[in-house]
């Protein structure tokens, strides 16, 4: 979890090439677990994208995915149609961030090697200037509604997908510096699109929610959702526990611990 006054250093943060991302292949927007069509044209097409570091990715950040899995199949207003991690640039310069390309494998590797519904869009990543989280979010607008039109319905007619962010409790609190987040982009991530915010122990989402004036503005776009096995799973301390060559087993999965050993990741401080 970053400090507000790192995250503020990031707002106005415009190109800060801190080394090369090298990717090796060119960038394609991944659709392959996108459904054809949607399955019930009652409900409203979903896509939730996770933003953050992943540094390296663990079960809680794909614990999340299926949190908000279970909070919709409960409900009958959204059809979930999948979820993307987008690990953020390597310009964000947040310690303990490995370089990209290395952020963006551990990530598919974890989907790879565990969902059957997850994908990583490595547009943030490749990006040699820091994305505010609401380009981020325009970004997966422009590929899902403008490029592909949204999705089908039985009927064959295209229906806009709505784009909603994915988020831990410590993240939608630090919505409250006005130096980290601006309210002109929080009314755009919160009113245009809408967070789903999974609790994260320490942090009174609730709250929160009550006292910022934009999150209560659009309360109607924000769902919360309750962790009921509590898991605080971090990447900072698997980052430490590499460093002291501690064993990081069970806590992501295995071919991304065979990852992190195979590329000597995280055996200093600066990643
Ligand atoms: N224990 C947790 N409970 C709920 N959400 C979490 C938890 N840990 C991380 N998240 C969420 O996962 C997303 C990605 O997290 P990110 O990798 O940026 O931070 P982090 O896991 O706190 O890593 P670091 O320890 O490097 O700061 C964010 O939305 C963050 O709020
Ligand atoms: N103004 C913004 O758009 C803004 C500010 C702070 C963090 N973020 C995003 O939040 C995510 C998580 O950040 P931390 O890992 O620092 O908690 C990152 O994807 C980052 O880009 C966005």
């Amino acid at each position: 979890m970053s400090s507000p006054l790192f995250i503020a250093s990031t707002l106005n943060a415009k190109v800060v090439k801190k080394r090369s991302t090298l990717f090796d292949d060119a960038y394609e927007f991944p659709t392959h677990l996108l459904p054809e069509k949607m399955a019930d044209d009652s409900k409203i097409p979903l896509v939730v994208v996770a933003c953050g570091s992943y540094s390296p990715i663990t079960y809680l950040h794909l614990r999340m995915f299926d949190m908000a899995k279970d909070h919709f199949n409960e409900r009958d207003e959204y059809e979930l149609l999948t979820g993307y991690y987008s690990p953020v640039s390597d310009a964000y310069m947040k310690e303990g961030l490995t370089p990209g390309k290395h952020r963006v494998n551990m990530c598919q590797l974890a989907v790879d090697s565990t969902s059957d519904w997850l994908m990583v869009d490595s547009w943030e990543s490749r990006q040699h200037s820091y994305q505010r989280t609401a380009v981020v979010l325009d970004h997966f607008d422009y590929q899902l509604n403008q490029i592909r039109r949204g999705i089908k319905t039985q009927t064959g007619e295209y229906k806009k997908i709505r784009i909603m962010l994915l988020a831990g409790g410590d993240l939608i609190s630090s919505f409250g510096h006005p130096s980290v987040w601006s309210s002109n982009d929080l009314h755009h991530i919160v009113g245009l699109y809408g967070c789903v915010i999974v609790e994260r122990t320490g942090t009174d989402v609730y709250g929160f929610l009550l006292s910022h004036d934009i999150l209560y503005q659009h309360r109607m776009n924000v769902i919360v959702i309750k962790q009921l096995i509590h898991n605080d799973i971090s990447s900072t301390k698997i980052r430490l526990f590499v460093k002291r060559g501690m064993s990081i087993k069970y806590l992501l999965p295995d071919p991304v611990i065979d990852y992190i050993h195979k590329h000597g990741l995280y055996l200093t401080t600066d990643a």
